[in-house]
């Protein structure tokens, strides 16, 4: 398709030496008429191959971005929790929309349109020779200045584009900070600051982006320049050839003709080298996030994990993050098959540390974990997330179905088990009175839960998934004290027949826990029944008499 445009406008450019030798100086009747059908008909050619051409090149750049976002995404759901949460979710966003929007260009209008006026660039030279050789060397003495001022100014796009890239990035981590945190921005009254804050990125951002387009708008009006002088060299030297008169009229025009059409795809190859650049960064910054692998992956060969009675232990665990503080000193404890195990004590201590081990959201950077004998290492991710299921503090629902939300640990679920998870965690009432029952839809743009009833679908979402093991990170603290004793009731269900680590955050919870350790300074300091740590008198005992003191 590029060859027939090209080789179209080339043929056009060709068509004035027989339309003004054949019809005018020679007063040729067949070419009177032929001539202006040949124009016609290659005009015809051209445009339809230009269409046919131009929607072409927008698939593969469309295609491109949705591939490159396809990847990405499937990267980053597969990546590390320490990676995610090491660069912000704004970064990742940018990478998705803005980079990937950028290679998109470069392919569709760099690489097809490089490609494109190349060869119509090459096509028209070569008109420009077979008229007139030595006319056309003259001519050419501007390619190789027009070809430093491109690389020069290739250059400085491709480094401005960086910057740019950055602060969008920046800019898009502030919005999201901004959204999620509206409640507080106007409790606080710093609605003002915030518009300063996100000010000062849009006006960054906007610098660099002026400083992109200061220089793409050079290149054409250098590139110009170079052209005119180029141009004015050719007439110069035909009109000192005339005299001599080698060359047809006709011959002439066509020469120019050719000169002036070479001169539009040479102004939008220089615009297209621009391009080019910042798609060629944009590319860096996208391969170089497809090419961080999880450190967190499946052994070769590992088999799934055996999980029969689901017992779980710790042996001298030892954990930091990646900022290199310990968070774990030396963990050691195990949960026993159907027991229910609680671990409780003073913030930053390392309980969510703890917890977070046991599906490997991290890897342990010393000692084992065990379950039913097995190294978790030892095992594929998948079984071994199979085996447990996870309520977590933040009550995450996704903006889709009340039924969807449930069936998120066990997709395809029949109704009758969602129903019966809905009842066992004390929400199927609640369900039954919402507009459309099951169906209704909750989440950023659906109906607005209060906590309770979103952690009742967390757990119901918990019963369906029936798994043996049951992490909890009790989130009962944020909820007044009659739904927080509806929902212990529910959970004690839950807990019931499996193996459950669970989180404190309020000790009159766990007093019947078959055994509770305190966890300081990412260390054990105590562990036994809540009558036998009451009894010893000491940081539970503290701990206790606060919490029943508030
Ligand atoms: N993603 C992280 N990156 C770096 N350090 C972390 C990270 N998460 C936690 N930490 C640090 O690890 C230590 C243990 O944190 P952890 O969240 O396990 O405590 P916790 O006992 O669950 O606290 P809380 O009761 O407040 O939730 C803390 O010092 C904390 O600052």
């Amino acid at each position: 398709m590029m060859a027939i445009v090209a080789g179209m406008t080339a043929l056009l450019a060709y068509l004035l030496d027989p339309a003004i030798n054949e019809i005018f100086v020679n007063r040729n009747q067949t070419a009177l008429w032929a001539v202006p059908a040949a124009v016609v008909a290659s005009a015809i050619v051209k445009s339809v191959a230009d269409y046919i051409q131009s929607v072409q090149m927008s698939y593969v750049g469309q295609r491109i971005v949705a591939d490159t976002q396809l990847s990405l995404f499937d990267n980053f759901m597969r990546a590390d929790l320490a990676w995610i949460h090491d660069i912000h979710s704004g970064r990742l966003i940018s990478a998705f929309l803005y980079d990937a929007g950028l290679l998109s260009d470069a392919v569709s209008k760099g690489v097809v349109g490089l490609l494109r006026d190349a060869v119509s660039v090459l096509m028209l030279i070569g008109v420009m020779y077979y008229q007139n050789w030595q006319l056309a060397l003259v001519a050419s003495v501007g390619f190789p200045v027009a070809a430093f001022v491109m690389r020069r100014l290739g250059r400085k796009t491709r480094k401005v584009s960086g910057k740019a890239q950055a602060e969008t990035g920046t800019l898009s981590s502030l919005l999201t900070e901004r959204f999620d945190g509206t409640r507080l921005v106007k409790a606080y009254g710093r609605e003002a600051d915030e518009l300063a804050t996100v000010t000062a990125s849009v006006e960054r951002r906007l610098g660099h982006l002026m400083r992109g387009v200061r220089t793409k708008a050079a290149t054409v009006p250098l590139n110009d320049a170079v052209g005119a002088v180029a141009i004015a060299a050719a007439i110069l030297y035909a009109g000192l050839q005339a005299q001599s008169s080698e060359m047809s009229f006709g011959g002439f025009t066509s020469f120019i003709a050719a000169m002036i059409m070479a001169y539009q795809p040479l102004r939008s190859l220089s615009t297209l080298n621009n391009t080019w650049q910042e798609g060629l960064a944009a590319a860096d910054r996208v391969f170089a996030m497809l090419d961080v692998k999880p450190k967190v992956a499946d052994a070769p060969d590992a088999p799934d994990i055996a999980v029969a009675r689901a017992e779980i232990v710790f042996e001298d665990v030892h954990f930091a993050y990646n900022d290199g503080t310990p968070a774990l000193k030396g963990v050691s404890l195990t949960v026993p098959a159907g027991k229910t195990v609680a671990l409780v004590g003073p913030s930053g201590g390392g309980k969510s540390t703890t917890i977070n081990l046991i599906p490997r959201f991290y890897d342990p950077t010393g000692g084992r974990i065990l379950i039913d004998g097995q190294d978790i290492k030892g095992v594929t991710l998948a079984s071994l997330r199979r085996a447990m299921a996870l309520v977590a503090q933040e009550a995450t629902l996704f903006d889709d179905t009340i039924a969807s939300n449930i069936a998120y640990g066990r997709p395809g679920a029949p109704q009758s088990q969602i129903e019966a998870a809905a009842r066992a965690a004390a929400a199927h009432d609640f369900i039954m009175g919402l507009p459309q029952g099951y169906d209704t839809v909750v989440g950023e743009s659906g109906v607005k839960l209060s906590g309770g009833q979103r952690q009742r679908i967390c757990i119901a979402r918990a019963f369906l998934r029936d798994a043996p093991i049951l992490l909890l990170d009790e989130a009962t603290s944020a909820l007044d004290t009659e739904s927080e004793r509806q929902i212990q009731a529910t959970l004690r269900g839950l807990m019931k027949g499996r193996t459950t680590l669970v989180i404190a955050h309020r000790l009159s919870t766990i007093v019947d826990a078959d055994c509770i350790h305190v966890v300081e300074g990412g260390r054990i300091a105590e562990s036994g029944s809540h009558d036998e740590l009451i009894a010893k008198g000491g940081l539970y005992a503290r701990l206790y008499a606060q919490a029943e003191a508030e």
